[in-house]
């Protein structure tokens, strides 16, 4: 069934049109993640789920209903920011239960959802902390606690780990993983990190100037992009593009190579000036020039390569993708 549907949202501030016909549809118990550059809209698009925007024209349907006219209280969601926005004065177990007791819930019945959400969150030893008095990491779990202990149909969630550092950006993500396997709710992830979008999406959405690219789940995208954009995107170090005659094809179309699909050969098409080399211990990146283009290489393992060496690279032409001069996918 259909948890989320938005039908050709759009939203101007003043004359600027931050978001255009946009269309997207959510299944029952799926991850979405709106992924794309700072400034194209993913917040705003968020925010007009919410409710915390009016969009300015088009509709949105939360379950079987249209919400436009519905106040974002009335609307079954619950949002988490990237600031976590808890209350100062109120321990963990206030913090996450301080809405149900508003909504008049039961006494009871908040201790047990409050029981279980701290359980599936590693937070029940943390229960009388002041929020002061806890991690980074931790705040952000009160935070998700806080919207699960609502049960709502949708989750809303706004680069919620990137208050956090690497490594427990890591851990959190995986945490947050499980917690939708187990939950199974219907979860809306806003987010400019490519990572992120690639590990924790059932589908993606990639927007750019309030607009939507593409839309499918991430090996689709990944393997399958639509255009230059969506493929320069994903993919961590990004794809690189050259002008295909380089490679013997028509000139007036790129070749986007991926750099694990690059790879060491004497009688490889490319000479490469390899300009700086990162030793990761598993892998080894080249950053390279091949003529005036920059290449960024992903080699499996450990090697023995210096700066201002020149290597020959061969690629594998069959991931090869082509573009035209417009973005547009091409056959080569
Ligand atoms: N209340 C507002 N009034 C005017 N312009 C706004 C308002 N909110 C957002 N915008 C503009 O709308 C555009 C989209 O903003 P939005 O915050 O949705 O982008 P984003 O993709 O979430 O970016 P980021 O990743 O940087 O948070 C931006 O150009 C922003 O300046």
């Amino acid at each position: 069934m259909t948890a989320l549907a938005l039908k050709k949202i759009s939203k101007s501030f003043d004359k600027t049109q931050v978001l255009k016909d946009i269309d997207i549809e959510v299944n029952e118990g799926e991850f979405v993640v709106f992924v794309g550059p700072s400034g194209c809209g993913k917040s705003t698009l968020l925010r007009v789920v919410a409710g915390l925007e009016d969009a300015s024209a088009g509709e949105v349907w939360i379950g079987d209903q249209c919400v436009n006219p519905i106040p974002p209280s009335k609307r079954g969601i619950a949002m988490v920011f990237q600031s976590y926005a808890l209350y100062p004065h109120l321990n963990v177990s206030k913090n996450m239960s301080l809405a149900l007791k508003q909504e008049g819930i039961p006494k009871d019945e908040i201790a047990e959802r409050v029981a279980e959400a701290s359980r599936m969150l590693k937070l029940d030893g943390y229960l009388e902390r002041y929020p002061s008095e806890l991690s980074g990491g931790q705040r952000q779990r009160v935070a998700i606690g806080r919207a699960i202990v609502r049960k709502p149909k949708l989750f809303l969630l706004d680069e919620p780990l990137s208050n956090l550092d690497a490594a427990l950006r890591m851990n959190t993500r995986v945490e947050l993983a499980n917690l939708h396997k187990q939950l199974k709710a219907t979860m809306i992830y806003v987010t400019h990190d490519q990572t992120e979008a690639m590990t924790l999406a059932d589908k993606i959405v990639v927007l750019r100037d309030g607009q939507v690219e593409q839309i499918g789940s991430p090996m689709e995208l990944y393997n399958n992009p639509v255009n230059q954009f969506v493929a320069g995107f994903l993919g961590s170090p990004a794809m690189n593009f050259l002008p295909a005659d380089i490679i013997g094809k028509d000139a007036s179309l790129s070749v986007g190579i991926r750099p694990e699909d690059l790879f060491l050969a004497d009688d490889g098409p490319l000479l490469a000036d390899v300009t700086h080399v990162e030793h990761l211990g598993g892998d080894t990146n080249l950053i390279a020039t091949v003529g005036e283009y920059n290449m960024t290489v992903r080699l499996f393992g450990q090697h023995d390569i210096e700066p201002d060496q020149q290597v020959k690279l061969g690629f594998d032409a069959a991931k090869a993708l082509y573009f035209s001069a417009d973005g547009l996918r091409a056959s080569s």
